[in-house]
Order: structure tokens, then C-alpha cells, then sequence
């Protein structure tokens, strides 16, 4: 289970299903040598956080490995699928079990394979197979 919710942080890494939102000022700030007044809104893109070199090396490689090592391992706020701070997603862990759950009977069960190879995704707005992922399911005898 810990290598399974691995490839799936590493996919969220790289396809983060809500990629970008807004968030609002809520006091003057100066960021990255920029100020930033109270009430503007700015605009967070979890897919360019998400390839910063020096919390993720070789950003643009599929390696699941990354989540492998001791919890906390990148600095804070540099991995945000389920975004940051107050505002956090509330179903986070909610979704973990789900997919989890839903990978764990896939593979214990059956045998299966895709039905379009190198399927691209498209996003719209989240992140979605092109042709809807068909694939073909063969229940394994037990
Ligand atoms: C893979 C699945 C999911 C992803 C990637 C995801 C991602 C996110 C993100 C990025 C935010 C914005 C956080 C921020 O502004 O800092 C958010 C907010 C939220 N999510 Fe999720 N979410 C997922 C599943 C769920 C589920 C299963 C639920 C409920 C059962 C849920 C309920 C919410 C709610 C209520 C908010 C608003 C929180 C607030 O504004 O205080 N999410 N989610």
C-alpha cells in the first residue's frame, strides 16, 4: 500500500488534479522581491511548484521513489495537491483511502490492461483521459 500511495502522490506531483487556484491577501506582503497589497488575488499554480528543482531533482522524471523516504521530506509548501494552510483540502485523507481501495481491488482481482496505449490527458478543467480510459478486465480465478 505505501508503493501504491506513492505512484499516486508522484502522478498527483506531476498531473495535479486541481492545478491551479486563487488565493486573496489578507495583509500586505512582499514576495520573491515583489509587494503585494492586502485584498489583491493571486494566483497559485501547483504544477510549477510541483517541478521546483530543489525540492524535487530531475523534476520532470516519473519516480514514485520520492515518496518513499521519511515522512516531511520536502520542505513546507513545496508539494500541494490537496493545497496548503487553512483552507486545505478537507477530503484529503478521504481520497487517499478511496484510491487506495479502489487501485488494491483492481489489481488483487483482475488482470488488465489499456485499450488505448499512451492515452494522452486532457484537462477540462481537471486532468481527464482523452478517449475516458477504456481498458479491458479480466477477473483472476481464485
Ligand atoms: C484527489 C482528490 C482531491 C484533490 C486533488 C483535492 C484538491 C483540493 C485542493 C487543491 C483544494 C484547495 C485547497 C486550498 O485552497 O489550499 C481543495 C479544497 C477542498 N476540497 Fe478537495 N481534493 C480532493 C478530494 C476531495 C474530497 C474527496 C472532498 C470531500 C469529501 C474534498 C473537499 C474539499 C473542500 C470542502 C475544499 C474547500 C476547503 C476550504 O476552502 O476550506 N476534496 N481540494
Amino acid at each position: 500500500m505505501k508503493y501504491t500511495w506513492s505512484v499516486a502522490q508522484e502522478l498527483m506531483r506531476l498531473n495535479p488534479p486541481v492545478s491551479e487556484t486563487f488565493k486573496k491577501i489578507v495583509k500586505d506582503t512582499s514576495f520573491g522581491g515583489f509587494d503585494i497589497p492586502k485584498g489583491w488575488q493571486v494566483f497559485w499554480l501547483a504544477s510549477v511548484t510541483h517541478t521546483e528543482k530543489n525540492s524535487f531533482p530531475d523534476p520532470e522524471r516519473f519516480d514514485p521513489s520520492r515518496f518513499m523516504g521519511p515522512s516531511k521530506s520536502f520542505p513546507p509548501f513545496s508539494y500541494i495537491p490537496f493545497g496548503a494552510g487553512p483552507h486545505i483540502c478537507p477530503g484529503n485523507e478521504f481520497a487517499r483511502v478511496e484510491v487506495l481501495l479502489v487501485l488494491h481491488h483492481l489489481i488483487i482481482n483482475y488482470r488488465w490492461s489499456e485499450m488505448v496505449p499512451d492515452e494522452p490527458i486532457t484537462r477540462n478543467p481537471l486532468p481527464y483521459p482523452a478517449k475516458s480510459l477504456p481498458i479491458k478486465l479480466h477477473r483472476l480465478e481464485k
